[in-house]
């Protein structure tokens, strides 16, 4: 086996060099950066053993071994990245691409190289003179990574994966802008409350969750945006407390993909909550008698239905010759319905986003209408959007019933038809063309619970058992989201009413003297009154459009810093906030002012203000010589007495944050795609002061 790696001195192989030199040679000049850890395998070794990626870790733990007779794993093959470079399951091109993204993949004997190497305690080099060097790899400045001072117990470096301390926020993100391995941690979430409704009586699973909802949702007047932001709190800890990074992401559903003017022509639904095969799922079908071979070129296509999902595997069988009929309905369309939930737990089989029919007369063929013309809905634009966030009043805003019995527009347009939008029409329920039962003079239908062709009354609840298996098979009329007393089942709801209170907490910035009216009144079935709603911040969360964060660890002290770039997201608005923020910075001694330019690496205490990326400053007040006595000046530690009620100690690391808004969005109207940070620490001498700033983290945010 040769390799660019080989060492030319041939008494010493630097074996770890030679590892992250074959995988580089594959990775090519992709630009994966793998959530923020960069090249991850020019590491030193030490720290390879002890990074995650995606939440898992990289290398199995020493003492992972065969037995003594031959069987198990070693180390190396049951290592996440030796599977990952063989293109093993979660890495089999379903779930995630194989390692190296963007490249090729590493030739099968230079994996066994890797995964002997990985057996052997991951050495840094073999010398036959033995000196026990150990040769150290650098990380590429030009790969934008930094290794010193980098804290690597933060995984991914997504701003989701950091775990907030004191009081920051943990920030709820735009759904289309989450990180792969965000979303994968919001379906791993989703899914564990799923497991849970094995317990029908145990309160944390999804379905009693749901069941709130059923019970008590509060809608058509002033409650309704208070009792949501309580409702999505409460659902979002349930989810945290299987994933405390995870946060509810909202969907932007006026965002250009989704062609508001024309919904049924964009993607209907964000691609997080679409059906999709992986490659796992063409195994589990062929083992159920499916030939799912055919079906390998849908794997990784998404669809928005499970009427388009199955248009495409017929076109698919019908080119390969195979009669798609016995396939597409009872066990069979079961199976596939299996397959899809166990790929994404934020798809949902009676969802029928964008579907409505229109039939002339009973008997005749239904056939495909708008929710425009159908359901005398309209699809909200930005501009509608707009309108509505610009009006004045509470009353006219969020409704509603103590002040005139109306609805707030909020909740009255976007919001129903939003509902409407996603549960849509099921082109396959049976009722389609059968003549409704006989009414009596009253207009009750002689046959309760059996064909209505009113939307209201249609959506079926009695003798579901919901989220069970024989109900998520059933053939209803409408989706879940189309009434009250089901939408919460279908996971879509959350992103749809997290952009609702996402626009809330944007009007009352503008409008903060304008409140629902009975403030005491309490939420049932919790014990929050309304008033308790009004400050956002005080659940713990804010809404950005997309952010990244760099740990940086307290360790070493930051004289100047640079973030790898972190793309422009699509559909950034030309008012839209971006903010620069220092995160957990300790007390520091000295005073200094810390520089922030964007997209100048070569930023320095020299580099002129009038410089094109120069975004901003912020000054930190020194604390000075210490005349207390011990413990005066240490970071304090969590409180430990529960009734100690102070407001936080004057040494409590905080954030600084930085408004670079106007440099940003003069750079990206320039053409920049992507935006780095650079930070200059500048004593008060004028001059780099490279020995005093520490921080837990950069971040970078955009906002929508
Ligand atoms: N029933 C509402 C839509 C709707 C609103 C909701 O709040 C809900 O949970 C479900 C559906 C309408 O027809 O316009």
């Amino acid at each position: 086996m040769t390799t660019s790696a080989d060492a030319a001195d041939p008494t010493r192989i630097d074996l770890a060099a030679k590892v992250a030199a074959l995988i580089d040679a594959a990775a090519g000049d992709s630009d994966a950066d793998y959530g923020g850890l960069g090249r991850f395998w020019r590491l030193p070794p030490d720290r390879l053993a002890k990074i995650q990626l995606l939440g898992m870790p990289l290398i199995a733990p020493a003492g992972t071994a065969k037995t003594c007779c031959g069987k198990g794993e070693g180390r190396g093959e049951a290592s996440l990245l030796v599977r990952a470079l063989r293109g093993l399951p979660p890495f089999d091109g379903g779930r995630f691409p194989r390692l190296p993204w963007g490249g090729a993949a590493v030739a099968e004997d230079d994996i066994a190289f890797i995964e002997r190497w990985i057996d052997d305690g991951l050495p840094v080099a073999e010398t036959s003179l033995g000196d026990g060097a150990g040769g150290s790899v650098e990380a590429d400045p030009a790969a934008g990574f930094r290794v010193e001072g980098l804290s690597l117990n933060v995984a991914t470096g997504a701003v989701a994966d950091y775990v907030p301390m004191g009081n920051e926020p943990k920030q709820r993100m735009n759904l289309d802008c989450l990180s792969p391995i965000q979303l994968e941690k919001l379906r791993y979430a989703f899914r564990e409350l799923y497991n849970l409704n094995r317990w029908p009586q145990d309160a944390r699973n999804y379905n009693n969750l749901a069941l709130v909802h059923q019970n008590h949702c509060q809608h058509g007047w002033e409650r309704f945006l208070p009792w949501h932001r309580v409702y999505l709190y409460e659902f979002e800890q349930a989810l945290q407390d299987i994933l405390p990074e995870v946060t509810m992401p909202y969907w932007d559903f006026t965002m250009a993909r989704y062609v508001p003017a024309m919904p049924q022509d964009g993607e209907i639904i964000p691609r997080a909550l679409k059906a999709f095969l992986t490659a796992d799922s063409l195994v589990f079908l062929e083992d159920n008698g499916i030939p799912a071979e055919a079906l390998a070129p849908m794997v990784g296509q998404h669809f928005a239905t499970l009427s388009a999902f199955f248009a495409q595997v017929s076109k698919l069988w019908t080119a390969a010759g195979i009669d798609p009929t016995p396939y597409l309905s009872g066990q069979n369309r079961n199976r596939f319905i299996d397959a899809l939930l166990a790929t994404n737990s934020l798809w949902y089989p009676l969802r029928y986003p964008g579907q409505f029919f229109a039939q002339d007369k009973p008997g005749d063929p239904m056939t495909p209408s708008t929710i425009n013309a159908q359901i005398n809905y309209h699809y909200p634009t930005a501009d509608d959007i707009a309108q509505i966030q610009s009006l004045r009043t509470f009353r006219d805003y969020g409704g509603g019933g103590l002040y005139n019995d109306s609805f707030g527009l909020i909740d009255q347009n976007p919001h129903n038809t939003l509902h409407i939008w996603t549960g849509g029409e099921n082109p396959d329920w049976p009722g389609w063309g059968v003549p409704p039962p006989p009414q009596d003079a009253a207009g009750t239908s002689s046959v309760p619970g059996a064909h209505d062709p009113s939307r209201g009354g249609a959506v079926k609840v009695a003798g579901r058992r919901f989220h069970r298996k024989d109900d998520l098979y059933q053939q209803p009329q409408f989706g879940d989201m189309f009434s009250n007393l089901t939408a919460a089942f279908d996971p879509i709801f959350w992103p749809v009413h997290s952009n609702f209170d996402r626009l809330w907490w944007e009007w009352q910035q503008v409008h903060p003297e304008s409140n629902p009216a009975d403030l005491d009144s309490v939420l049932t079935p919790w014990s929050y009154t309304i008033r308790d709603t009004l400050e956002m911040p005080r659940f713990g969360y804010e809404y950005v459009k997309s952010a990244k964060i760099v740990p940086v660890g307290m360790g070493t002290p930051v004289g100047r810093f640079a973030m790898p770039a972190v793309d422009v997201p699509e559909g950034l608005k030309g008012d839209s906030r971006v903010e620069v923020r220092l995160h957990r910075v300790p007390q520091l001694m000295r005073s200094c002012f810390v520089r922030v330019f964007l997209n100048t690496p070569e930023a320095a205490a020299e580099t002129p203000l009038s410089a094109p990326g120069y975004a901003g400053y912020l000054a930190i007040f020194g604390h000075g010589d210490c005349f207390g006595g011990p413990g005066h000046c240490d970071v304090p530690g969590p409180r430990s007495r529960r009734y100690d009620l102070r407001p936080p100690d004057h040494n409590t690391p905080r954030n600084h944050r930085v408004d670079v808004t106007r440099a940003a969005q003069r750079l990206i109207a320039a053409g920049a795609k992507s935006l780095t940070v650079n930070l200059v620490v500048i004593g008060v001498d004028y001059r780099e002061e490279p020995e005093l700033l520490k921080l837990d983290g950069v971040s970078l945010s955009y906002f929508d």
